[in-house]
């Protein structure tokens, strides 16, 4: 996958994800085996040529003009999702190639609204995702947390209304003691965020939900600082009271801002290969994460939309190494604020921290 001299060790490195759109995970492949079983239309290929083929479509992938070009196709696609099992398979095809990657721990998204708005019920999507979750724990050893998250180009009502659907689903039940692992896992969603068009719809629209959120003991993240200047970074911070922000490369812009950050021990979640697919820059080695890792931000890397994006999570490791070759020591560090980063409980923090060191004695 890279020529690295640490490529072993970057593969067999615990890695927690913890920015991972669950729909971004919708291969060319599986919208042509969905569509066909679920009897949906696909564009013909006359009105788009790339729905000729999975390959096709695979090509168009590869070009995406900005974020709402790419957030036009993403939202096309997941037309063929309509049953639980849908759900499932989709979330299970992510674990197993996580697990391949070495991801141990997967916070994963997904957009409860962009499959209300079609008719499919709130249930539907979230016992399917967590059908594949607790799979995972199983068969795969990984852990898991679902954070569910509002789309931001919709009225806060709508926001209103899907969190309304997790109440009533019981899916935010648990006592809120986050050290307790089994008190986390307890709770089906363990987070909210906010994703979509960032430029123009503000975080602090969101805030209503997002103080319900932390009434009710469940984590906070936002996307922001992809495509929006630092006052999206702030804004979750101050409006949100997000705990962790996902992106947040521009943070790089405001140095007061920064040093917040890393003060408060916000988690950045950053996507290099989505940042390069979506023109926030024109190549990895453009991203601050050099100034990050020495100015004391905290951050992870993560894969985003990987079926869209070129890469599951170890290719954005090694894009990573490519860019900026990092020791073994410095890759401890990321992998060790990961983990800190992580809404995890004591348990399974000294769990993962000691697979971080068995790996780094291996490999030093
Ligand atoms: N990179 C991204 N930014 C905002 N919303 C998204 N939804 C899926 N991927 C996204
Ligand atoms: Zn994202």
């Amino acid at each position: 996958m890279c020529k690295s001299p640490l490529h072993q060790f970057l593969a067999e490195l615990p890695k927690c994800e913890h920015h991972l759109h669950l729909e971004g995970c919708l291969t060319p492949a599986l919208v042509f085996k969905l569509a066909a079983k679920n009897g949906v239309a696909l564009p013909s290929p006359e009105d788009d040529p790339a729905y000729a083929s999975p390959e096709s479509l695979a090509a168009h992938y590869d070009n995406f003009g900005s974020l709402e070009d790419f957030l036009q196709c993403y939202y096309r696609g997941l037309r063929v999702l309509v049953a639980e099992a849908d759900f499932e398979l989709l979330a299970w095809e992510y674990f197993v190639t996580a697990a391949e990657h070495g991801v141990r721990h997967a916070e994963v998204f997904f957009d409860p609204q962009s499959h209300t708005e079609r008719g499919v019920a709130f249930d539907t999507v979230v016992r399917g995702f967590k059908a594949a979750c607790d799979r995972a724990r199983r068969e795969l050893g990984i852990t898991t947390r679902l954070i569910m998250c509002f789309l931001r180009h919709l009225p806060p009502a709508s926001a209103a209304e899907t969190l309304a659907s997790a109440v009533e689903g019981g899916h935010l039940d648990g006592d809120g003691d986050h050290h307790d692992d089994d008190n986390e896992a307890r709770r089906t969603i363990t987070g909210f965020g906010l994703d979509s068009s960032e430029v123009g719809f503000r975080p602090e629209l969101f805030a209503d939900v997002y103080r319900e959120a932390e009434r009710r003991g469940v984590r906070r993240t936002a996307h922001g600082g992809e495509e929006g200047d630092p006052t999206y970074i702030s804004g979750a911070l101050d409006g949100l009271r997000a705990e962790r922000i996902d992106h947040g490369v521009r943070l790089v812009e405001d140095p007061a801002l920064l040093r917040r950050v890393v003060e408060e021990e916000i988690l950045l979640t950053v996507c290099p290969l989505s940042n390069v697919c979506l023109r926030v820059v024109e190549h990895v080695g453009q991203l601050p994460i050099r100034e990050f890792l020495d100015a004391g931000v905290r951050f992870s890397i993560n894969s985003d939309d990987p079926a869209y994006f070129g890469g599951y999570v170890l290719h954005n490791f090694c894009a990573v190494q490519q860019a900026f070759d990092f020791t073994i020591d410095e890759w401890r560090l990321i992998a060790e604020n990961s983990i800190h980063g992580s809404w995890i409980g004591e348990k399974r923090r000294l769990e993962l921290l000691s697979e971080v060191a068995e790996v780094v004695e291996r490999h030093r």
